[in-house]
């Protein structure tokens, strides 16, 4: 799929933020690797640290539709820069998309940074490594 529509994709998703207490909004699109895209924005709460970001919206979305495999997420925000995901939400991507999966941070005005799952947190805290030192 076009990048470009991607982009697109989580700017609709952007609209449907609900963000009372920052009034930052954020949207996220993935795309499955047969071809649908979840929406994902970011859900804030009066308790705040319950607030959820967009790309984690988007893929528990993803999981509870029964959507496991990914091709590319695309996340966009009126920042100055490509907006970077916070660390909750690298972890999250670490673990439920692949390591080779290209993730497209962008921001209002066009600016593109692509990248991999493995660059946005290099060496991950991965499932394997519940598995112990010496099985
Ligand atoms: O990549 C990001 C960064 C921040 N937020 C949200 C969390 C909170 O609702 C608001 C301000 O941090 O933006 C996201 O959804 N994704
Ligand atoms: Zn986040």
């Amino acid at each position: 799929m076009n990048i470009e529509l991607l982009m697109n994709e989580a700017k609709s998703a952007r609209e449907k933020a609900y963000v009372p207490y920052s009034k930052f909004k954020v949207g996220a699109a993935l795309l499955t690797e047969d071809g649908k895209i979840h929406h994902g924005c970011n859900i804030e709460n009066a308790a705040y640290s319950m607030c959820n970001c967009a790309e984690r919206t988007a893929l528990f979305k993803a999981y509870a539709e029964g959507d496991r495999k990914f091709s590319a997420l695309a996340v966009v925000a009126d920042t100055k820069r490509p907006v970077p995901p916070c660390g909750a939400c690298r972890q999250v991507i670490a673990e439920l998309c692949s390591q080779d999966m290209k993730v497209y941070l962008t921001n209002l005005k066009g600016d593109v940074q692509e990248l991999t799952v493995a660059a946005l947190l290099p060496d991950a805290f991965l499932p394997e490594d519940l598995n112990g030192e010496s099985n």
